[in-house]
């Protein structure tokens, strides 16, 4: 077949045979150069193919022949996606029986946090080898040891650029688990504020699995307020701050973070001091986010603390922003009063804290609840206003309880505060004398008898 009416580089070699096309390429010294079959037709050749047939004037004659042409490729295709498969399955089992260098192991136990996708796109945290944490925490010495909690043990490191940190490395037998890390991975890593305590990084390698936290110098409020001398060093002013600053927190959280947060274990051990005295809240393991417009769930499996729980979320599970509002009142008549609402004894009667308060205040003697060791810094209109407050935050039903918004506006102000109503749980629980001791996290599924005192009427 003649070639001369190809463009420019392609010349037919000498036939259209069928489907099989032979072509010739023109060398730099003037010969033509038979390239052979074209075997693996794309939709490029079959262009050039097409260009060809009709320079020649002969579409109409080989439409049989350009029918068959798409079928060619579509098999060709077929069968290289075919050996594209088994290769990537190939490679993907060789991969998995190779011995795993430090960064590969960190970067497949990573892909186990995320459950879906988007969430592991979402990660915008740093991932930490184990070597580089051994080496921070002098390979987790006693010394270094800063406490333990329901997680596992937490120790301070120093990282090489002289950064002090918090690990709290999950213990393998930790009541708390692999969820639990999952949740506070993912949830504290979106979020930002000068009274939420700084997730830094993570490591997840082997069956370490740990969390990097800023490094906070006066541990917890709870080793301050519950302690009968550091208390003396926390004065009136040092503890309105905290209180401030656990509202603005927590506002945040339910208000104005990316998602709408409800932490679900404040609480004075989760509240961590910076180097002057800020609070910063911690502990996002039991956090819940909402989207949208929802604003409370129901749980199965309660969990937080004894004597911060919200009467709605311990008995029926059922949590919202207004629990955490009720656990920061708790929290509050902590601060006020240097006393734990679970396990407080008076000798006049069974309540806790909060019933205590709520006599007092009824009986306008709210000023005998205050920390002796506070009269001299007292600033009383504050005091009280805080009082009244914190009874506004633990009332029996969640709607008569105000926003963190309000609770800001209402430190800040001076605007009147309305009358609250009856606390709810305000006797003393009726909690198994091992349990009282510790901060225990209620066990999950035991709803109704996580606390069985509700609030007497
Ligand atoms: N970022 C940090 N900086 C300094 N100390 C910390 C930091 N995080 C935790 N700690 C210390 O480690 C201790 C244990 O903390 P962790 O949050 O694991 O448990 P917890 O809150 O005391 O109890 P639970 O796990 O039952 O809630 C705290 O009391 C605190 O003193």
């Amino acid at each position: 077949m003649n070639s001369s009416g190809v463009a420019q580089r392609w010349v037919w070699a000498d036939q259209v045979n069928d489907w099989v096309v032979y072509f010739s390429v023109p060398t730099p010294d003037g010969c033509d150069l038979v390239c052979g079959a074209y075997e693996a037709p794309s939709f490029t050749s079959e262009v050039y193919i097409r260009v060809a047939f009709s320079e020649l004037g002969v579409t109409g004659a080989h439409k049989k022949k350009r029918k068959v042409i798409p079928l060619i490729i579509a098999l060709v295709g077929g069968v290289l996606i075919i050996l594209g498969l088994m290769f990537f399955v190939w490679r993907k089992r060789t991969k998995s029986s190779e011995p795993k260098g430090d960064d590969e192991q960190v970067g497949s136990d990573t892909d186990k946090l995320y459950t879906n996708e988007s969430q592991k796109d979402d990660l915008e945290l740093p991932l930490f080898k184990l070597s580089e944490i051994a080496k921070a925490t002098h390979n987790f010495a006693f010394n270094n040891k800063l406490g333990e909690g329901g997680y596992g043990p937490v120790y301070k490191g120093v990282l090489p650029d002289g950064k002090e940190v918090a690990v709290k490395r999950l213990s393998k037998t930790s009541n708390q688990g692999l969820d639990e890390f999952k949740n506070e991975v993912i949830c504290i890593s979106k979020l930002q504020h000068r009274n939420l305590v700084r997730l830094l990084g993570c490591c997840i390698q082997g069956d370490e699995k740990m969390l990097i936290y800023e490094y906070m110098p006066n541990k917890s409020l709870d080793y301050f307020i519950f302690d009968e001398s550091r208390r003396k060093t926390l004065d009136w002013p040092g503890r309105f701050n905290i209180i401030n600053g656990i509202a603005r927190g927590l506002q945040y959280l339910h208000e104005d973070s990316r998602l709408r947060i409800i932490h679900r274990d404040l609480k004075a051990s989760n509240i961590l001091l910076d180097f002057d005295m800020n609070p910063k809240i911690s502990d996002f393991g039991m956090a819940r986010s909402f989207i949208g417009n929802e604003t409370q769930a129901n749980t199965m499996k309660v969990v937080g603390t004894y004597g911060y729980m919200s009467p709605e979320y311990a008995v029926d599970g059922l949590f919202s922003i207004k629990s955490d509002v009720f656990s920061f009142g708790v929290l509050v008549l902590e601060i006020v009063t240097g006393k734990k609402n679970r396990g407080f004894f008076h000798h006049d009667h069974h309540h806790n804290l909060l019933g205590h308060a709520w006599i007092l205040y009824t009986e306008g003697r709210s000023l005998e609840l205050i920390d002796e060791n506070l009269s001299d810094s007292c600033h009383l209109y504050e005091v009280l206003r805080s009082i009244e407050m914190a009874l506004l935050c633990v009332q029996r039903s969640p709607e008569d309880r105000p926003s963190m918004s309000s609770v800001v506006v209402m430190l800040s102000s001076e605007s009147e505060l309305p009358q609250p109503k009856q606390p709810g749980f305000f006797y003393t629980e009726h909690i198994p004398k091992d349990d009282m001791s510790s901060s225990t996290h209620a066990p999950s599924s035991t709803t109704a008898m996580t606390i069985t005192l509700v609030d007497g009427r």
